[in-house]
């Protein structure tokens, strides 16, 4: 885990978000010229040992310079057909400027839905494998011909939080069109200053940040502090640069002063429960008494059926629920058991389970390796995410 800039030197794998801001011109459509400088660095680091993979965005944003629709907000239908447009685009100007190097490029288009599945999650980490194995660099933007709201990433930000995690990087890497977080929005506040280093990312930066400076770009400064601690409370360390200055991809990872670095926190979670925290949805509650809460939250016991007290919500076996204490939200886990065997256990000890149900495949209803703790109830001031972006 990164914990200093002088350690980024030492960066095994990194993932590169591009943003639209960057990379598309209203005029001429893809920028050439900044793909090809910022492959050349990209291709540099690769050559010196650091496994690379892209998450870029722009295809929205070509294929509305290519259908003379910039002047004007779209539909959803729109941008979907624009994505379609511009993504063969991205590929291709990608693909060339890698070739150049003689590195082949393999595209990757994934929806928060996909991550949500473990088993496509854990798909997508091992084509990655595959890919870093044979030399190949992934180029993964989200599949936005299919998305619908509720599938929607909130942004490419958090796509690049979320697939950092799923290749195990120790560096992601937000490439913008301005050289870090500032103070405040430094397209309208030129007085602002750049912040060097985040060691705990809390709500004073989050007030810091303001919209998209462009035309192109979406969500501004927020989406990139959204997809910061979720990357770093999975443990990898994010920095905001500038893709606008030539060489500062290459400077941030000789540990040089660029942009602004956020070190990873020291509770990092493991993937699982991560994913767990910030990729599922809670299909329900399970309301605990003060005995069980005590048990789950200072022992890091399991969720016995004995300190339940209530059932809401309609779920199957491996769902994820909510936690509730006595003095609210506990935190979320995987589920052992449906609601309905769950509603007739509860309160009951464990040893009862198959006299009631006719069977028992385990002793708990969400064992401690399946259940994350919120914030508080882990013993720090943050509060449990629970969505990506504040969305669905
Ligand atoms: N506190 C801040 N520090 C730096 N930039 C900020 C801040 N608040 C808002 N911004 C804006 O965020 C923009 C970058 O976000 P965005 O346009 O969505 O980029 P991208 O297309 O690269 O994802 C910057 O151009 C800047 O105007
Ligand atoms: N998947 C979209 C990403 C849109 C997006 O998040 O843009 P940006 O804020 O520039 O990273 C696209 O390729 O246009």
């Amino acid at each position: 885990m990164i914990h200093s800039r002088s350690e980024l030197a030492r960066t095994r794998r990194v993932v590169v978000k591009i943003g639209s801001s960057l990379l598309a011109d209203a005029t001429c459509g893809i920028r050439h010229d900044v793909v090809d400088r910022l492959v050349d660095e990209m291709a540099a680091m690769i050559a010196d040992g650091t496994e690379v993979l892209v998450v870029t965005s722009g295809s929205v944003a070509l294929g509305r310079v290519c259908l003379d629709w910039v002047d004007r907000e779209l539909t959803v239908h729109e941008k979907q057909a624009a994505a379609a447009i511009g993504q063969p685009r991205l590929m291709d100007a990608y693909g060339k400027a890698f070739a150049r190097h003689h590195r082949t490029v393999a595209q990757m288009l994934l929806t928060k839905d996909d991550l949500r599945h473990r088993r496509r999650y854990l798909n997508a980490s091992n084509t990655s494998e595959t890919l870093f194995a044979a030399g190949v660099v992934p180029v993964v933007n989200e599949n936005d011909t299919v998305v619908v709201t509720e599938i929607k990433f909130g942004d490419n930000d958090s796509l690049g939080a979320l697939v950092s995690l799923v290749v195990d990087a120790d560096l992601l890497v937000l490439l913008t069109d301005v050289d870090g977080l500032y103070s405040a929005n430094p397209a309208t506040h030129p007085e602002a200053e750049r912040i060097a280093i985040v060691p705990h990312l809390d709500e004073r930066h989050v007030a810091m940040a303001g919209d998209a400076g462009s035309s192109f770009g979406t969500g501004g400064m927020a989406s990139k502090l959204t997809a910061a601690r979720i990357a770093t409370r999975g443990g990898v360390a994010t920095a905001i640069i500038s893709g606008k200055k030539p060489g500062a991809l290459t400077r941030l990872l000789a540990g040089e002063d660029e942009g602004t670095l956020f070190l990873c926190g020291t509770d990092r979670q493991t993937r699982r429960k991560h994913w767990i925290s910030e990729l599922l949805r809670p299909a329900g509650e399970i309301h605990i008494d003060q005995g069980a809460a005590k048990a789950v939250c200072a022992s890091g016991s399991s969720l016995l059926p004995v300190g339940v007290t209530a059932v809401h919500g309609v779920f199957d076996k491996g769902e994820c629920v909510e936690i509730i204490g006595p003095d609210g939200l506990i935190g979320r886990g995987l589920c052992n058991y449906t609601a309905e065997e769950m509603r007739k256990i509860m309160g009951r000890a464990s040893h009862e389970i198959e006299a009631i149900l006719g069977y028992r495949d385990f002793t708990s209803l969400i064992h401690r390796d399946n259940l994350v703790l919120s914030g508080i109830a882990a013993g720090n001031t943050e509060p449990l995410a629970t969505t990506v972006n504040g969305g669905e």
